[in-house]
């Protein structure tokens, strides 16, 4: 099975334009969970221009599902809050700052005992850690020489190429997730997946265990509606 989490950072967007508390965070995070959703994904920033830490912490009360957070760890401020709030899972993504969304994986040979280090610290509070990778073997070989136990895959490539070529698309991430599964890696899968390009992928590589998905989703459900979206996501998992 692939679990979807829903990754709420574009309530916060919403929430923020006008200040208040409208969309409420912490429903959404509880309408996912009620409408389906495997997980919740958050990925507070420095700048906290969408999710703030303070809707991290009152998320956490919340969850019964799966909690994943996704952030630069370089940052400490993201270390700590990710210790103190314990999530069933750290991403660990190598954003700049001021970045406007994330758009590049680890490069895990250069950064191989910086990343040692920081996934011990997470591993040793019991907290799961998947680190965010580009679709390259190498980067993949890496990655299991840092003591991660999961990869999630960028996606953006993937969700561009596809509109042309979803052969070509899919093949790199293929690749990278059989070696992932030979060096006993978990897979997971994010940016840019959607309604179109979402079932393809789960198809060509079935053991993936986990995708999260946020912008797509939370406009298509503008559309339809929130609930009946996460069905429509789960349904092309299935
Ligand atoms: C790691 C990743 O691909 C997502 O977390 C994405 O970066 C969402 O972040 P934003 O909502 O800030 O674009
Ligand atoms: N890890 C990817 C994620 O959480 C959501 O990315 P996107 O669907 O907002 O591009």
């Amino acid at each position: 099975m692939t679990k979807l989490s829903v990754n709420i950072n574009k309530f916060a967007t919403l929430r923020n334009s006008r200040g208040g508390n409208n969309p409420d965070v912490v429903k959404a995070a509880i309408d996912a969970q009620k409408f389906g959703a495997d997980g919740v994904t958050v990925h507070p920033r420095p700048d906290e221009r969408h999710i703030r830490y303070e809707d991290v912490r009152q998320i956490k009360k919340i969850i019964t599902t799966e909690f994943n957070i996704e952030g630069n760890s370089r940052e400490q401020k993201f270390v700590d809050l990710v210790l103190e709030v314990k999530p069933d899972q750290v991403t660990l993504v190598p954003d700049e700052l001021g970045q406007l969304t994330s758009d590049h994986g680890w490069d895990t040979i250069k950064h191989k005992d910086y990343l040692k280090e920081i996934i011990g610290v997470f591993k040793k509070a019991g907290i799961r850690v998947s680190i965010f990778v580009d679709p390259i073997v190498a980067m993949v070989e890496g990655a299991a020489e840092t003591g991660t136990d999961r990869i999630e895959l960028y996606t953006e490539g993937y969700a561009t190429q596809f509109l042309l070529n979803k052969e070509a698309a899919v093949a790199p991430y293929v690749h990278a997730a059989n070696r992932a599964k030979e060096l006993g890696l978990g897979i997971n899968a994010g940016h840019d997946l959607d309604l179109h390009n979402l079932k393809y992928l789960k198809q060509h590589i079935p053991h993936l265990d986990e995708v999260s998905i946020g912008h797509a989703l939370i406009s298509d459900a503008l559309y339809m509606g929130f609930e009946n979206t996460i069905k429509q996501y789960k349904e092309q998992l299935a």
